[in-house]
């Protein structure tokens, strides 16, 4: 943990209450928490060593509320294909041939990419996670894992991945000082039988920890789930207690207005994943009506493998270009509102209740981006430029617990090269083997 009290004088600050703005002045760090943002310096801190925030805008830290971080490895392998034939002929196959090696440096190339491109919090569902979190633990970002279960194996091998998911849930929530946190997680309904989805929702009563899945990415599972269950995947898993607990789904494309009903209801979250959506020719999920409803929506990439970036500002970007363009609506998803779903809505989705904001008492999980470029000129509205106009390439420095992980653009925790390298040479053994 960070002891050290220091300050930000001279900077620009994006936050949210009581509205989405910028304040121009100072922020204090103590003990890796957020305790002042205001115009002046607080008085008696005149010596309070300091950086000066000249030419930078601080934000949130961006949250990426659903991926498969280890899916860098498989990037460029398998595009131009819908979700099951992208599934079921290029990743599954791959992906059985992964090793807990394989885990570690896809996952460390991701982290790597996330840090670097501004995002302090990721969530991760997946294999081998004990390599996620070992990832998470020397980088020093926060994370929400789970291990992943697929279902369609005998239930024999189904009670086994169980174990091993609670099993990791356990032992790694509140490990990396308190950065990672656990869920449990059946992958789809269309992956796992009822019956071991409701060991999951007992295991979230017996372990007290949330639930995610992916649900309703594309019109053919939610047919699917109709031919098999006599239920779309809303009210099938509503059926089999799910939303009785907190949850997150990902995706959520296809939804009727009496199921974006029920998942407000439910305070069910949504993990709108837009990248993805669009490349695996899902369809457009209907995030103007979920968050009208009241639906808490935040933002994912997916895996690296069907999106092909981890960019957070590229997602918030096309939430907030889609959503016009579908509805015909140019007040849809506006600046402040996707900045809020890349931020604030992300913490509270993976029920994080004090990060995703600049606010004093949070975590100092925050960015600095280099505002000193052509694309950010005139000053005129910096929310606006967030959202229309940055990149993840602008992010220069990212602080995570008030520790700096990234400087001047360069990861100052995880050796980049290295990472790369090995990156490479986990891919080609994949194709090999
Ligand atoms: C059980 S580990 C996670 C599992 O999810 C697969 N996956 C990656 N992206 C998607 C997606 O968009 N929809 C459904 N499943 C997805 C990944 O390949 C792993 O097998
Ligand atoms: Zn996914």
């Amino acid at each position: 943990m960070n002891n050290d009290k220091w300050l930000i004088r001279n900077g620009q600050f994006i936050v949210n209450a009581p509205e989405t703005s910028v304040v121009k002045g100072c922020m204090m760090i103590e003990n890796g928490r957020i305790t002042y943002i205001g115009e002046s310096l607080p008085e008696g801190e005149e010596e309070t060593p300091f950086i000066d925030g000249k030419g930078l805008l601080f934000m949130p830290g961006l949250v990426n509320t659903h991926g498969h971080a280890a899916m860098s490895l498989l990037r460029g392998y398998g595009d131009d294909l819908a979700l099951q034939v992208w599934l079921q002929e290029k990743m599954w196959p791959m992906e059985a041939k992964f090793t807990s090696n394989d885990v570690y440096w896809g996952s460390s190339l991701s982290v790597l990419e996330m840090l670097k491109g501004g995002t302090t919090t990721f969530l991760d569902m997946y294999d081998h996670m004990d390599q996620v979190a070992r990832v998470v633990q020397e980088s020093g970002i926060r994370a929400s894992l789970m291990r992943g279960a697929i279902g369609l194996c005998s239930e024999e091998e189904q009670a086994f991945k169980l174990a091993e998911a609670v099993q990791f849930a356990k032992e790694w929530n509140g490990q990396a000082d308190g950065r990672i946190t656990t869920m449990l997680s059946p992958h789809a309904p269309y992956t796992c039988p009822p019956a071991f989805i409701e060991k999951f929702v007992q295991a979230s009563y017996d372990l007290d920890l949330p639930l995610h899945t992916h649900m309703s990415e594309t019109a053919a599972e939610v047919q699917q789930n109709v031919d098999s269950y006599g239920l779309r995947p809303v009210a099938h898993l509503e059926k089999l207690g799910f939303f009785d607990r907190p949850s997150l789904v990902a995706h959520a494309v296809h939804l009727t207005d009496e199921e974006i009903a029920v998942l407000a209801s439910h305070q069910v979250g949504v993990s709108h994943n837009p990248g993805s959506n669009l490349k695996l020719a899902s369809g457009v999920a209907r995030v103007n009506d979920l968050l009208k409803a009241g639906v808490t929506v935040s933002l994912g990439t997916d895996g690296p493998a069907s999106n092909n970036n981890l960019d957070m500002f590229e997602e918030m970007r096309l939430a907030a270009l889609i959503h016009k363009g579908v509805s015909g609506d140019p007040t849809a998803v506006p600046a402040a509102e996707a900045l809020r779903m890349g931020t604030e809505y992300g913490a509270r989705s993976i029920f994080l209740n004090d990060t995703g904001t600049l606010a004093a008492g949070n975590k100092a999980d925050f960015i600095a981006l280099d505002i000193d470029q052509p694309h950010f000129l005139p000053y005129s509205d910096l929310i606006s430029h967030v959202i229309y106009s940055a990149s993840a390439k602008d992010v220069a420095h990212v602080w995570v617990d008030g520790i700096q992980v990234v400087k001047n653009g360069e990861s100052l925790t995880m050796d980049e090269e290295r990472i790369k390298s090995e990156a490479q040479a986990a891919f080609e053994g994949l194709l090999a083997r």
